[in-house]
């Protein structure tokens, strides 16, 4: 049987929209690049565990409502797993294995002692009460507490999940375990042997990224144009720390739509109006749309939301000099070509997002040795771990005349290859 023609493109589009196919296409090509034989390629092209498990909640209407959760270890020879769990209706269990290579790649980059691991639960927080929430964290918990710990499997925070979440999972598990164990997660409260500087962290390291690629392209900070997608934690963070440092910020958007002004938004006054989900939109009547706000006229554009967002379609007709991807996965390989051959500058996500898990680990650690740190101290440590990413995923970029993507891939991967070779695994 012969194919139909619009199938074939429809298969060649979903294709270039998954997120796992295209990540394990640049770890083999990374792993291609170092000279690693093709097991090893076999052996990082998924995660060593997936589990999927289902949560019965009893909702606020006295039904039970069976939700579907996963978390994905993608590898530990370098140390336990870690990454965030995310609620959203659109996950799926293809988006959390990418999620979680993500996560190790992350963790190469800025060396820590870790491999990735992700979450996710197919649910839309918007729609639920806090008892509901509750009551999806603690069963997610309950679920997943073989296969994590503070020396296996660390989570934390991601898209719709925030301290709140994090404070409600540790107490599950400490009344598992039958002891206190703030270490099992991190992005807790403060008052929960959280960290200084973790909320603020994903941005922070943004912040550093857009400053290293602002010196290489010689773009003063003071009066550049930035626009930002996405208010959430990422997002928003970013936004008040480029206006303080006197950024024009003249775009932001949510999953509603978009505000410009090219004259600068108000970012303090949007802060000040955002709900705990990132939106702020709502509250305007002239707004534009999320890929109208990708295309317009800017020196620094920093998608901060959702995977998928610069395509073949619209990678032609972004305005900015240089790309920091704060979200996971923004931008496919396709547009990844376009974005480098038109000589954008392009921060990928595995490099530029990393603040959120440096500080994460800087939790992990205060946690375990039961001494905690002032704010100065973390985000002294944060800058160097940064810059020195920066820097070696650069040089990568430029000694090995790759793209900066491809150059992240090449150091993220190397760490977890050598680890799981000296283990005798391949
Ligand atoms: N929170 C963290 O520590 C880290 C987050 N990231 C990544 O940053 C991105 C954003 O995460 P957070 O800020 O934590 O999430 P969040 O839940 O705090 O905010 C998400 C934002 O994206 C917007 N959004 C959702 N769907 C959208 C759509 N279809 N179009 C446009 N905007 C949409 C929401 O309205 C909200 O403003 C995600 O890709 C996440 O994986 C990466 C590293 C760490
Ligand atoms: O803070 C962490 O451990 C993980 C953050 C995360 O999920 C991410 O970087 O995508």
């Amino acid at each position: 049987m012969v194919a139909d023609k619009a199938d074939v493109n429809a298969n060649d589009q979903n294709d270039k929209l998954d997120v796992l196919k295209s990540t394990q296409k640049v770890v083999k090509k990374a792993l291609d690049k170092l000279g690693y034989p093709n097991e090893v390629y076999d052996l990082l092209k998924e995660p060593v565990r997936m589990m999927t498990v289902r949560i019965p909640v009893r909702m606020d209407d006295d039904s039970i409502k069976i939700f579907t959760g996963f978390r994905a270890q993608h590898n530990d020879a370098v140390g336990p797993t870690k990454g965030g769990v995310r609620f959203h209706p659109n996950v799926s269990e293809k988006e959390v294995k990418a999620l979680s290579i993500w996560m190790s790649l992350k963790a190469g980059i800025v060396d820590l002692p870790y491999g990735g691991g992700k979450g996710g639960i197919v649910c839309d927080p918007r729609d639920m009460s806090f008892r509901e929430l509750e009551g999806v964290s603690r069963g997610y918990v309950r679920a997943i507490s073989q296969i994590v710990g503070p020396t296996k499997d660390i989570p934390a925070p991601d898209v719709f999940t925030n301290s709140q979440i994090m404070a409600w999972m540790m107490d599950e598990y400490s009344r598992i375990d039958e002891f206190n164990n703030p270490g099992f997660i991190t992005g807790k409260p403060l008052v929960l042997g959280g960290s200084h500087g973790r909320e603020s962290a994903t941005a922070k390291g943004v912040t550093i990224c857009i400053e290293e690629a602002a010196k290489k392209k010689g773009i003063q900070i003071e009066g550049a144009r930035v626009v930002v997608q996405g208010f959430g934690n990422a997002g928003s963070f970013l936004a008040k720390f480029m206006h303080d440092k006197g950024a024009n910020v003249v775009g932001i958007s949510d999953a509603h739509g978009g505000l410009h002004d090219p004259d600068g938004l108000d970012i303090d006054y949007l802060l000040d109006r955002r709900d705990s989900f990132g939106t702020v939109t709502n509250l305007f009547k002239n707004t534009i749309t999320n890929q109208e706000l990708l295309e317009l006229d800017c020196d620094i554009l920093v998608p901060a939301a959702i995977e998928n967002q610069i395509t073949e379609e619209n990678a032609g007709k972004i305005k900015a000099d240089i790309v920091v991807e704060a979200a996971n996965g923004p931008t496919t390989l396709e547009a990844t070509k376009i974005l480098s051959d038109r000589g954008i500058l392009l921060v990928p996500d595995v490099l530029a997002s990393a603040g959120g898990v440096t500080v994460s680990y800087f939790e992990w650690v205060q946690n375990n040795q039961g001494y905690y740190w002032t704010e100065e101290e973390v985000e002294e440590k944060l800058h160097k771990v940064i810059v020195k990413g920066f820097d070696n995923v650069f040089r990568t970029a430029e000694n090995r005349r790759v793209d900066m993507r491809l150059a992240a891939y090449m150091v993220g991967v190397r760490k977890m290859a050598e680890a799981s070779r000296f283990r005798g695994w391949i």
